[in-house]
């Protein structure tokens, strides 16, 4: 097979690799998959409007957030079980991450230890969580992440529980009983255990185990048991934004989880502006959802994201070539959106203001 040339040929060689049920876990969204459509459909909207006769010699790439420096302003988002598609999981993930300079976000659903990611990992890493109804394995976790030297926690705030997503229920999905939750073994029943006929075993586990009655009052409770910085993952308006700098949020990631929670959301990218109008001034914010090249990232850039963070792309890396397919599509993403920053005459991150798109 040829080397990919763009995120979609990783696509196709990746899936192709991949079970039908992982692949469909993977690339599907929830109920019609308008969410999932639309959140691409949204970076057609905008064009780019390039200067002329600018230095770009020297691109610069580096950026700071939250006081730790990234060679890109790239992000591996937060997936769970990383092992469905590559034997190596998240381990090889996090090596390819550090090898792009890029930062690597671990899902409380990874498929190794967050110690053992720690351990293979060379660049900056964050602890995503979901809200549990066993809340003390939440700060079980959050001390173990701190021990292991992560340096943020991500709160992901769009999932009382996970959606009714059609293909998984189709295929009556579930994680086999070889990949765990490794991080949970102690806290919760093994995902397998939910696995039925024409259920998701993924939704069925989450229903049961989600915290579905939290609200902000609670955030005080696990900032509470942690020194690292809170951001909170899944906000799509600037009131929810607002909220959460108010109530101590470090950064607000603008997703709407890939188009895998609630159907019919607004997309990322038009949620983006308002949020950034609102909190950017205060508390970076961050972006994922739809990225596929280095132009829809310049795009998100534009509209006020501090860096993007990128999803599915990375498993198909990862299934088509562990580590190596995992930092060859970050790398790519970087290249090209370092070609943007070239051609369009915006050498810096900086020069990536409002006036660098337009809409059509
Ligand atoms: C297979 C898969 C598993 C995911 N698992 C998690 C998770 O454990 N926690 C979380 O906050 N988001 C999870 N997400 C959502 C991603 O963090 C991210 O919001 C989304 O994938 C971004 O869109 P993109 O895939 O188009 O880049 C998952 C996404 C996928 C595709
Ligand atoms: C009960 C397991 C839940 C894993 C959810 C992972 C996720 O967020 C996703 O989008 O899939």
């Amino acid at each position: 097979m040829s080397q990919p040339l763009t995120l979609e040929e990783f696509e196709h060689q990746g899936s192709a690799r991949m079970p039908p049920d992982v692949r469909d876990y993977i690339g599907g969204g929830a109920g019609r998959e308008q969410t999932l459509a639309a959140s691409r459909a949204a970076f057609d909207r905008f064009a780019l409007r390039p200067r002329v006769l600018v230095d770009v010699r020297a691109p610069d790439l580096s950026v700071r957030l939250l006081g730790t420096s990234l060679a890109a302003p790239i992000g591996v988002a937060p997936m769970a079980f990383h092992r469905l598609v590559h034997p190596d999981g998240e381990q090889a993930t996090a090596r390819a991450a550090g090898a792009a300079g890029a930062l690597f976000v671990t899902s409380i659903f990874a498929s190794q230890s967050l110690e053992d990611i720690a351990a293979a990992a060379s660049g900056p890493l964050w602890l995503q969580l979901y809200w549990l109804r066993r809340r003390e394995a939440l700060a079980d976790l959050a001390q173990r992440a701190e021990a292991a030297g992560y340096r943020a926690l991500m709160l992901t705030v769009d999932a009382a529980r996970v959606a009714r997503r059609l293909r998984d229920v189709r295929n009556s999905f579930s994680v086999p009983p070889h990949i765990r939750a490794v991080n949970l073994d102690a806290a919760l029943p093994e995902i397998a255990a939910y696995g039925a006929a024409g259920i998701s075993a993924i939704e069925a586990h989450s229903r049961d185990q989600f915290d579905a009655a939290v609200t902000w009052r609670d955030l005080e409770w696990l900032t509470s048991r942690t020194r690292l910085p809170l951001v909170l993952k899944g906000v799509l308006t600037a009131q929810d934004a607002l909220l959460a700098a108010e109530h101590g949020a470090a950064a607000v990631v603008v997703s709407n989880h890939g188009g895998r929670q609630l159907d019919a959301a607004v997309p990322g990218l038009i949620a983006l502006p308002e949020i950034t109008d609102a909190v950017a001034h205060r508390i970076p914010v961050l972006f994922d959802g739809g990225v596929r090249c280095g132009a829809d990232a310049a795009k998100a850039l534009a509209l006020g994201a501090r860096i993007v963070l990128v999803g599915r792309p990375v498993l198909w890396g990862l299934a088509c070539a562990g580590r190596d397919g995992a930092a060859a599509v970050l790398k790519l993403l970087r290249d090209e959106l370092e070609e943007v920053m070239v051609l369009s005459g915006r050498p810096k991150l900086a020069d990536f203001g409002r006036d660098a798109v337009v809409e059509l």
